[in-house]
């Protein structure tokens, strides 16, 4: 099979993400496509685009479409327009900010919305972002699974930070946009392992001193 006729056989997807402004979606795009992570929060202004290609079982390449859209285009004239016609939506929240939690309702009633006319209906996604940051949760998770189950979402949490589930979230979709089941094996393998931060002791020696952490762990990769 010549080089052409392989890449023909790619599907395209178009995934979109959306959600309050800070959620972490720019994050969550860059972590995906491009193994990165910047701590700088930068408004996206409209829209931005990330396109990375991934596999499914059985051979599958899908090339993923990632329309990032800016937290501020909520009630925007553009916004219907860069929602129509999605395979599948991600709708990020951060789940230590229950604001954004709360204002999915109108996220999630716009996706419906701009799809109303549209022949494909798109499968969504309800995704907690910053799950390194669990002690400071302000959603609860079954708040989270009930909202899920209300209205025949997929569930996520995810990390962009530290990558945590971030590919096995857009696998995920994309799987179920196309009818693929992933087996055990294929969601542990996609399920990163949490990277720690560097602490640097050298800062720190008189604060361990006086109070010694009792246990403490690590994970190499
Ligand atoms: N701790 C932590 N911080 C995160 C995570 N994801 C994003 N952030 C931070 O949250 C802030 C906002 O992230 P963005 O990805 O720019 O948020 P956004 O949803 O794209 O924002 P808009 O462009 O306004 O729509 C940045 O400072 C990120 O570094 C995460 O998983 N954990």
């Amino acid at each position: 099979m010549s080089d052409s006729e392989e890449e023909s056989q790619d599907k395209q997807l178009k995934i979109v993400v959306v959600g309050d402004g800070a959620s972490g979606k720019t994050s969550l795009a860059t972590r995906f496509a491009q193994e990165a992570f910047g701590k700088q929060y930068k408004q996206t202004i409209g829209l931005d685009f990330f396109l990375k290609r991934i596999s499914l079982p059985g051979n599958l390449n899908v090339t993923l479409q990632v329309w990032d859209i800016g937290g501020q285009t909520l009630g925007g004239k553009m916004l219907d327009k860069y929602v129509y016609g999605a395979h599948g939506v991600l709708l990020v929240y951060d789940i230590t900010n229950y604001q954004s939690f709360e204002n999915l309702e109108d996220w999630f009633s716009m996706v419906k919305k701009a799809n109303e006319e549209s022949d494909i209906q798109p499968v969504i996604s309800l995704v907690g972002n910053k799950i390194d940051l669990e002690h400071m949760r302000t959603v609860k998770s079954d708040k989270h699974q009930r909202f899920c189950q209300e209205n025949g979402l997929i569930s996520q949490f995810v990390s962009a930070k530290t990558g945590d589930s971030v590919y096995l979230c857009f696998q995920r979709l994309a799987a179920e946009i196309l009818g693929v089941k992933l087996n055990k094996a294929e969601l542990e393998q996609s399920q990163r392992v949490v990277k720690a931060d560097i602490v640097n002791y050298s800062q720190d020696t008189v604060a361990r001193t006086v109070n010694p952490p009792r246990s403490s762990m690590c994970v190499v990769q």
